[in-house]
């Protein structure tokens, strides 16, 4: 359970008077999610999200991705929209935290994502991407390659506590990826944070997106390897590549791929397992007292950097690269 900060009942009524959303008749924590504190509101005119914002997000950053998802709402992508108080703002501060109110989005997130699934993902990405074209503001990803050595900093004396070899494992890995990690793919928003838990499906089919803090201007193929990675998986660790064709596919019909986007996929695929290893990590040995969070697992990830590292084209997937003959 992602509670982190706890809120009195006194200070959210009186917080939500600064709303015109009703009256607060319950809320309770959310038992998902491990970055920051979400509640779920019942108020005398419906449900809502109440997420306080922890450690990563920086209350700078609330600007862009509150503002983005209205800007993607507007161009048809479903997904949660910010509640504006009566000065107009979409996030003020409670309980020492910034926090913003958004309405509540039905569906669920799939448990075991199958193809179907994966096809909507896909489908529901690449029309993120287009439809972030023209949102004018600019975010750096703090968490791509120039971030992830400061991350490993963070985790490096007990790495091999939780595995052993893995300090030396991530610190070459990391040498081989800010070596090689391409500047010259096309960029533009990114959400970042496309787990299965952040798409939600009323049945098979999406009913929208949630969870933009990470939200950012990065490679856009990234984007997709972040998926490839959190999508293609099975339990038992395997890669399921009739669900990353899936995907892929899925893609490719609504935003087509340059040759040099999939020939870059394997490699992006590594940085995202990375990405997801290191803040993985570093929450693992981390764990604030008090809070009440299940951190997950690190090693998951670590098996997902070794499966791509052993990739160097999307044809090692069993993937045909696009405009070639099947
Ligand atoms: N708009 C929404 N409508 C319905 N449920 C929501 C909404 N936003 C969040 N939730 C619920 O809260 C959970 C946690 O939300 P969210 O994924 O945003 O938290 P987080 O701590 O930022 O998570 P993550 O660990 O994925 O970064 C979701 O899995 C979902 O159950
Ligand atoms: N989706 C992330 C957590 C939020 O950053 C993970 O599974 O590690």
């Amino acid at each position: 359970m992602a509670v982190y900060t706890d809120v009195a009942a006194e200070d959210l009524a009186e917080f939500l008077e600064s709303y015109d959303i009703g009256e607060l008749l319950s809320y309770k924590g959310i038992a998902e999610g491990v970055e920051n504190s979400n509640f779920l509101l019942h108020t005398s005119q419906g449900a809502y999200i109440l997420t306080l914002y922890e450690k990563r997000v920086a209350e700078g950053d609330l600007p862009y991705f509150l503002s983005l998802m209205g800007h993607l709402a507007e161009r048809g992508v479903s997904c949660p929209q910010p509640a504006r108080n009566r000065k107009g703002e979409v996030f003020s501060r409670l309980a020492g935290r910034p926090a913003a109110i958004i309405n509540f989005l039905e569906g669920m997130w799939p448990r075991r994502p199958n193809v179907t699934h994966c096809s909507g993902v896909g489908e529901a990405l690449a029309k993120m991407h287009l439809a972030g074209q023209d949102f004018p503001m600019v975010r750096q990803n703090p968490l791509s390659v120039s971030g992830w050595r400061p991350l490993f900093e963070l985790a490096a004396a007990r790495a091999d506590s939780v595995q052993a070899g893995l300090s030396d494992f991530i610190a070459r890995e990391l040498d081989h990826l800010e070596a090689n990690w391409p500047d010259d793919l096309p960029v533009g928003v990114i959400h970042a944070d496309l787990f299965p838990d952040n798409v939600f499906f009323l049945g098979d089919k999406l009913s929208g997106l949630i969870d933009f803090p990470f939200a950012c201007n990065d490679i856009l193929a990234y984007d997709v390897a972040i998926c490839l990675n959190a999508w293609c998986f099975e339990v038992d660790h395997s890669f399921n590549v009739t669900k990353a064709r899936a995907l892929l596919n899925a893609y490719r019909r609504a935003r087509p791929l340059s040759a040099a986007e999939e020939a870059a996929l394997p490699l992006l695929a590594r940085g995202a397992a990375m990405r997801f290893l290191l803040t993985r990590l570093v929450d693992f040995l981390n764990v604030p007292e008090g809070a009440l969070v299940q951190p997950k697992d690190p090693l998951e990830y670590v098996r997902k950097l070794r499966f791509q590292q052993n990739v160097a084209a999307i044809s090692d997937y069993g993937i045909t690269p696009a405009g070639c003959a099947a």
